[in-house]
């Protein structure tokens, strides 16, 4: 158990203030990770946008490195505590803030942060912010193109519009007529794809039928923030790239009942040139073969009869008995500037002090982080909050 209050820091000394560069109004803490490396985690204000920097002391060379940063970062607040878990990950909790921003996870030797640094051969940190409460799986539908996987995602969506999201995915292909940008794909350009993926900013990517096409973890984040459950529609090469990243989801492959019956229906949709459905049919033999993958997929559907084919879908999702009501607490904690926190085993007791009593009526909680599932380069979630011994969130 150790304690770590929560603080801010007018006056910045030393090697700190110029190394990172903080203005005489930045709030910093630092953190030993490992016996070498002292983390700096500061707030600045640059262009008057407060911003949170970090840097590392490697005190082997005694040397500062600035490391890449990866994640939507947390926007700043006058005073956070921060607190290592297990080596890999330090919690900062954001004084000031409610519990739907106020934890965020600064990973330091996560397994995606290793891919990175590996990938880079530079430090790599990434930010997570943490969400109380468990998530639904996100489900991933993926089957050869015409084969309906959009006709179900959309039968889906009509039926049940509060409970499933649709993850926009980015695509360099050209927007067919019927197709609204921001709503179907995110249409944008190589360069700009090729960048933002080398930038970290996608959870999955693939070349499909010529075309590059990607889903990015913000696709995903916005509509999990929205307290729904996504649904990705993707290849067969991206579903292997989200059953390999650290987004737990359901694998769903859609088979057609024969290919002629897969060529007609894509002949009929009628939105591709000739050597386009050429080329998607010949992908089809590739990825029916892979469809049949057990290791990949939890599930195969034959979508023959388009209506049992949908019924078959809801069933496996635990719909068929109708609407699952929502189970999603409103309850939301205050954690003020000032408080204190301490960890004992994988619980963060968090006090907030008596002067925030009438703030709040729970003035001391914890922070349960054992069931914590997900992470860089997405949302940490599974937290869970107790307040004095008995559950209120999660
Ligand atoms: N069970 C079915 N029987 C007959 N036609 C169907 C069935 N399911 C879908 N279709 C039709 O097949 C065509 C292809 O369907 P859809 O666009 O949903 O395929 P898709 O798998 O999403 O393709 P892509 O991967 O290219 O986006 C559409 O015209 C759709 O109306
Ligand atoms: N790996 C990914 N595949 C994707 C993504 N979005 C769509 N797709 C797949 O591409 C083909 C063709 O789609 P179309 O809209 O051009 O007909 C289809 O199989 C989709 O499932 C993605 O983000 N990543």
């Amino acid at each position: 158990m150790g304690e770590a209050p929560a603080f801010f820091i007018d006056n910045i000394q030393g090697n700190i203030s110029n190394e990172l560069n903080l203005n005489s109004k930045g709030y910093v803490t630092t953190i030993d990770v490992s016996c070498n490396k002292t983390y700096v985690i500061g707030a600045t204000e640059k262009e008057s946008t407060p911003t949170f920097e970090i840097q590392i002391l490697d005190k082997s060379t005694n040397k500062w490195v600035i490391p890449i940063v990866f994640g939507t970062k947390p926007k700043p607040s006058k005073g956070y505590s921060a607190i290592l878990l297990d080596e890999d990950r330090i919690l900062v909790i954001k004084g000031n803030s409610s519990s739907d921003d106020c934890f965020w996870f600064l990973e330091v030797n996560t397994a995606f942060v290793r891919q990175q640094k590996a990938r880079l051969g530079t430090e790599v940190a990434a930010w997570s912010k943490g969400v109380i409460g468990e998530a639904e799986k996100p489900i991933v539908i993926s089957g050869p193109s015409g084969v309906g996987k959009g006709t179900l995602i959309s039968k889906l969506m009509e039926e049940f519009p509060s409970m499933f999201g649709f993850s926009v995915s980015h695509t360099t292909r050209a927007p067919r007529n019927n197709e609204q940008n921001g709503v179907h794909y995110h249409f944008t350009e190589r360069s700009i794809m090729e960048k933002d993926i080398n930038d970290g900013k996608f959870l999955e990517f693939a070349d499909v039928h010529g075309n590059l096409y990607g889903t990015s973890i913000e696709a995903v984040d916005v509509v999990a923030d929205g307290g729904k459950r996504c649904i990705l529609d993707i290849d067969v090469q991206g579903a292997r790239s989200v059953r390999a990243s650290s987004l737990e989801a359901i694998f769903i492959f859609i088979c057609p009942p024969s290919f002629e019956e897969l060529e007609k229906r894509l002949r009929a949709r009628g939105t591709e040139t000739e050597e386009q459905i050429q080329k998607r049919l010949r992908n089809a033999k590739a990825e029916l073969e892979q469809g049949k993958s057990p290791v990949l997929f939890d599930h195969i559907l034959v979508n023959d009869n388009l209506d049992t084919c949908y019924e078959n879908l809801k069933k496996l999702l635990g719909l068929s008995d109708g609407i699952k009501i929502s189970q999603k607490s409103e309850l939301v904690v205050h954690v003020p500037l000032e408080h204190t926190v301490a960890r004992i085993d994988q619980k963060i007791v968090i006090n907030c002090g008596g002067s925030e009593l009438e703030k709040s009526a729970i003035n001391s909680f914890a922070l349960d982080l054992s069931s914590i599932k997900g992470g860089a380069p997405g949302r940490t979630r599974g937290l869970n909050i107790y307040a004095m011994g008995t559950k209120i969130m999660g």
